[in-house]
Formats: C-alpha cells, sequence, structure tokens
C-alpha cells in the first residue's frame, strides 16, 4: 500500500474526479483480469499519476494514455521515459475522437480508473466507437457497474443497462473498497468488462429509435407502458407484439425492447415529434 503516488507532490483534484489507487493488490488483480499482451494496442483514459499504466507497460504492449489534467502528463512522461511504447495525450476522453487511435486490424484495449463524475456520459461516447475496441475494462463506481449490469426486474435496471447490453456483453468482475483509493471516495467502486459484439445478436432496425424508446420508457418507471409510450406506439400494436401494456417498464428485456424499437420504426405514429 501507498508505493504509487508518494514523494511527487500532487495534490488530488476533485474537480476532475482524482482518486488515485494505491493498494497493489487490486492494482495486481485489474491488470490479470486484462491479461494485456506485449502486442495490443492498450489505450488508458485518466491514467492519473500512472498506478495501473505501469503494470499494463510492463506487459510489453503499447499504452497510450488520455489524461485531461495538464499538470499530470509531464510527471507521467518522466516517469515512463524509459517506456518508448508510452505515449500521453492531453485532452478531454468526452470530446476525444478516437479513431486515430485504432483500426479495424488493431482494435483498442480501452482501460480506466474513470473520474465517476463523468462515467455515464463517457461510457455512451465510447460505445460509438466500438467498432474498434476490442474490450473495456473500467472502475466506476459500484452503483453503476449495477445499472451497466442489471436485468429486467431489479431496481438497477434502465436505460444505461439496455443500451450497454445492446452493445455489449456486460460482466461486473470484482468490488473495490474506499480503502483503495487516496483520497479514499465516499462509496464502493467496482470492475466492469464491456466486450463489444461485432453484430448485436438482437440487432435493431433503426438504433435511434430504439434509444428514443428505451429514453422515453424508462422516464417514468413507475407508470406503465400504456402510459409512458403513449407517443409511440398504440396499446393494439404492443399487444400485436404479445406486450402487456400494464407492465412497467422495468419488467422489459432487451428483445421486447427491441420489437417495439423495430414496430415504431416501421409505423410512425402522426402525433411522433
Ligand atoms: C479516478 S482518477 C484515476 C487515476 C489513475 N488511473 C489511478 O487509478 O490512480 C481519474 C483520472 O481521470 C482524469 N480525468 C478526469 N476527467 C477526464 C477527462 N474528461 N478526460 C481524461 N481524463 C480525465 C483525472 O485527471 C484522473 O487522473
Amino acid at each position: 500500500m501507498g508505493r504509487h503516488n508518494e514523494n511527487i507532490g500532487h495534490q488530488a483534484r476533485k474537480r476532475f474526479g482524482q482518486n488515485f489507487l494505491h493498494d497493489q493488490g487490486v492494482i495486481d488483480r485489474i491488470v490479470r483480469s486484462i491479461n494485456p499482451k506485449s502486442d495490443q494496442n492498450l489505450v488508458e483514459i485518466g491514467p492519473g499519476l500512472g498506478a495501473l499504466t505501469e503494470e499494463l507497460l510492463k506487459s510489453g504492449g503499447s499504452v497510450t494514455a488520455v489524461e485531461l489534467d495538464r499538470d499530470l502528463t509531464p510527471i507521467l512522461r518522466t516517469k515512463f521515459f524509459n517506456y518508448p511504447q508510452f505515449n500521453v495525450i492531453e485532452a478531454d476522453a468526452l470530446k476525444f475522437d478516437f479513431t486515430q487511435l485504432a483500426t479495424p486490424e488493431r482494435p483498442m484495449r480501452l482501460i480506466g480508473n474513470l473520474p465517476y463524475n463523468i462515467s455515464t456520459p463517457l461510457i455512451f461516447h465510447l460505445l460509438t466507437f466500438r467498432g474498434l475496441v476490442q474490450d473495456m475494462y473500467f472502475m466506476l463506481q459500484k452503483e453503476v457497474v449495477d445499472r451497466l449490469a442489471a436485468k429486467p426486474g431489479e431496481d438497477a435496471y434502465g436505460r444505461l443497462g439496455v443500451m450497454a447490453q445492446y452493445y455489449c456483453k456486460v460482466e461486473s468482475l470484482f468490488n473495490v473498497g474506499p480503502g483503495a483509493f487516496q483520497p479514499a471516495p465516499k462509496v464502493w467502486s467496482a470492475i466492469v468488462r464491456l466486450t463489444p459484439y461485432t453484430e448485436p445478436p438482437l440487432a435493431c432496425k433503426d438504433v435511434a429509435t430504439l434509444t428514443t424508446v428505451v429514453r422515453q420508457a424508462f422516464a417514468m418507471r413507475r407508470k406503465t407502458l400504456r402510459n409512458t409510450l403513449k407517443q409511440l406506439i398504440t396499446v393494439d400494436a404492443l399487444q400485436s407484439l404479445d406486450i402487456d401494456p400494464q407492465i412497467r417498464p422495468e419488467r422489459l428485456g432487451l428483445p421486447e425492447f427491441v420489437r417495439i424499437a423495430d414496430y415504431v420504426y416501421d409505423h410512425p405514429l402522426e402525433n411522433e415529434s
């Protein structure tokens, strides 16, 4: 414990969501899960002071790190100057165009102990590059991992889980307590693995329509489908799809959402805005 982040004099910045990992056991466990190989294209988001980066570099793979805090990039360059396969880019990962870091032939393995305040929009941003991604390993607030991996009927089930599971196989790997970080966050964290499908197993006709249906359905999660989806689909149409209009959205699985989205795409209601 405490091996990293010492003697560097960097004050953790709350606005950048800086909670630095300092538990070597947790770092090793994450890297063992990733199992990086020397010919791989590893991309780390938010390397911080390089606790994970160092172990990734030891695998021999190339590591490109995307870090927003301009005070950290020189520290990282100095720390890893012995590793020619290390590169740090000073950029906001939320706006960064990841197409410059990978090709379909050399996809990225995305890794990050992500800033918790931006993790949901960042995951949606990263999903847009899924064709260039082999897999993703993220440390997130446990509550967000629960939402990503949630199944129908669970409290955590909602838009994030449905859309992530549409594009990716989602696996919650293990939990990490606050004491593994400096400063310690207030909440528990967890590691999630997202593996994008080459082709979604339940492909819908139009993802924009699926997104609209899912967003609308969960906008009022305590209401029944006949209410939440009334601007998109009629009760008769829901019944024709073998979906009970009286149930709440949290009971619908991905196949039902895809069925509704395909119907809505083929039969747009006139009052749809
Ligand atoms: C939770 S810390 C993790 C640091 C390090 N990976 C570790 O495990 O100790 C999050 C890191 O993401 C960086 N960060 C915050 N917002 C960012 C953004 N929009 N784009 C890229 N990096 C960001 C922070 O400066 C910080 O280094």
